[in-house]
C-alpha cells in the first residue's frame, strides 16, 4: 500500500512527456459529460445542447472535450440505444464550436470501425480514445496503429479496472503502449474502486510505461469518492484525469469536472480551468440539458458495491420496470456474474430469473 500523503515529486522525464501532450499543466482534464453523458441522457444530446455544452466548458478552459454516442463511436443500436442526432454530426458541432479545446471521441473496437475513425477525425475530432475490457487490450493494436498513422492523438481505456491486480492491468497498459497508446486510463467503469485501489493501480502502470505513455485516471461516483479516488490517481503519478460537469455520466456520474477543479486549485495542483465559470457551466448551461441529476441513490451504490459496469443502469432500470423487479437486484447480480460491456442482454436474463424467483415467493 502507498504511504504517499502529498503529491508526489514526478519524474522530470515524465514532466517533459506531461509538457508535450498537456500543453505544460501539472495535470490535464478531459471532460467526458458529452460522451459519459449520453448514458444517461439515453443518447438524446441535440446538437443545440452540445453546441451549448462546449461552449461553456471551452470558455472555462477545459482543455479537452469528449463527443460521442455513450458506448463509443457506432454505439447507436438496439442494443445500446439508438441516438438522437448523428454523433458525427455531434462532433462535427462541437470541433466547430470549440476556440481552445481539442475534442476527443471514444471507439470500442468491434462496435465501431476504422473508418468511424477516419469520419470522427474528418469532422474535428483530435484525439482518439480507445477502450476495451482491461483483459483485453490486443483488440485495440490496429486502431492505435491507424490512430497514430492519421496523425491523432491516442488515449486508451482499460475499462473495469477494479476486476483485476495493478500487475495484469500493467501488462495490458503495456500492449497498448507499444501499439501506439500515448496514455493509458485506469477507468473504473464501476466506480468500486476504493482509495488506495486507485493508488496501487495507476502506480503500477507508471512504472511499467516510464516515459513511454502517460497515465489516466476516469471515475465514476457510485460510492462518493470519484474526486478522492482522481486525486489519489494525480498524488500516483496520473497526468490526465476524466471529470464529466455536473457529475453527468453513466450511473451516478463521474468525478464532478467543477468540484474536482476546486479540489486540485485548493491543493495547488494546475489544471488551467477556471473554477469560478466552470462552476457557473454546470448550473446554467449543463443541468438543464440533464434529464435529471446523477445520483448516488440505491442502484448506483449496489454497481460500486458489487462492481457493476455503470452504463447498465437505464438498461437496469428500463428492464425493472417491465417485469416488475428490483433495478438495484439487477446490478448487483450483474456485478457478482462479473458481466462487461457488450452484455446488456443478460441483464433481461436476470429480471426474469428475479420475477421467476419473485412470482414463486408470491405463490403466483
Ligand atoms: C464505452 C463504454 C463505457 O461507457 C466507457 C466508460 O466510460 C467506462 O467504462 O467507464
Ligand atoms: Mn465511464
Amino acid at each position: 500500500m502507498s504511504t504517499n500523503v502529498v503529491l508526489t515529486p514526478r519524474d522530470p522525464k515524465l514532466m517533459a512527456n506531461a509538457r508535450k501532450y498537456s500543453d505544460a499543466l501539472d495535470i490535464r482534464i478531459t471532460d467526458s459529460s458529452l460522451r459519459d453523458g449520453s448514458h444517461h441522457k439515453r443518447h438524446q444530446f441535440t446538437e443545440d445542447e452540445v453546441r451549448a455544452i462546449v461552449g461553456a466548458l471551452d470558455e472555462a478552459g477545459v482543455p479537452v472535450i469528449e463527443v460521442t454516442h455513450g458506448d463509443g463511436l457506432g454505439g447507436s443500436s438496439f442494443n445500446y440505444g439508438f441516438s438522437k442526432t448523428p454523433e458525427q454530426q455531434l462532433i462535427k458541432a462541437a470541433a466547430e464550436t470549440a476556440k481552445r479545446a481539442k475534442i476527443a471521441f471514444l471507439m470500442l473496437p468491434g462496435l465501431g470501425t476504422k473508418d468511424d475513425i477516419r469520419a470522427a477525425q474528418d469532422n474535428g475530432g483530435q484525439i482518439c480514445r480507445i477502450a476495451t475490457h482491461c483483459t483485453e487490450a490486443d483488440v485495440s493494436i490496429q486502431h492505435f496503429g491507424l490512430a497514430r498513422d492519421l496523425g491523432l492523438e491516442t488515449v486508451g481505456f482499460l475499462m473495469m479496472s477494479h476486476s483485476q491486480p495493478p500487475e495484469v492491468i500493467a501488462k495490458q497498459a503495456r500492449i497498448m503502449a507499444d501499439a501506439g497508446c500515448q496514455c493509458v486510463y485506469v477507468v473504473d467503469s464501476a466506480g468500486a474502486l476504493v482509495l488506495e485501489d486507485v493508488t496501487v493501480r495507476v502506480e503500477a502502470l507508471v512504472a511499467e510505461l516510464g516515459d513511454d505513455a502517460q497515465v489516466g485516471f476516469h471515475g465514476h461516483e457510485n460510492l462518493d469518492i470519484a474526486v478522492a479516488n482522481s486525486v489519489n490517481a494525480i498524488r500516483a503519478g496520473a497526468q490526465q484525469i476524466d471529470g464529466s460537469i455536473r457529475r453527468f455520466g453513466a450511473g451516478a456520474g463521474n468525478t464532478p469536472t467543477e468540484a474536482f477543479v476546486g479540489v486540485c486549485d485548493k491543493l495547488g495542483i494546475t489544471t488551467g480551468v477556471d473554477f469560478m465559470k466552470i462552476a457557473d457551466a454546470a448550473q446554467d448551461v449543463v443541468r438543464p440539458a440533464m434529464p435529471s441529476e446523477c445520483l448516488v441513490d440505491r442502484s448506483a451504490m449496489m454497481m460500486g458495491y458489487a462492481g457493476c459496469y455503470s452504463s447498465f443502469l437505464k438498461h437496469a432500470e428500463g428492464h425493472a420496470e417491465r417485469y416488475g423487479v428490483s433495478a438495484a437486484a439487477i446490478l448487483l447480480e450483474a456485478g457478482s456474474r462479473k458481466l462487461v460491456g457488450g452484455q446488456e442482454d443478460q441483464l433481461i436474463d436476470i429480471a426474469l430469473e428475479l420475477k421467476k424467483k419473485q412470482d414463486a415467493n408470491a405463490g403466483v
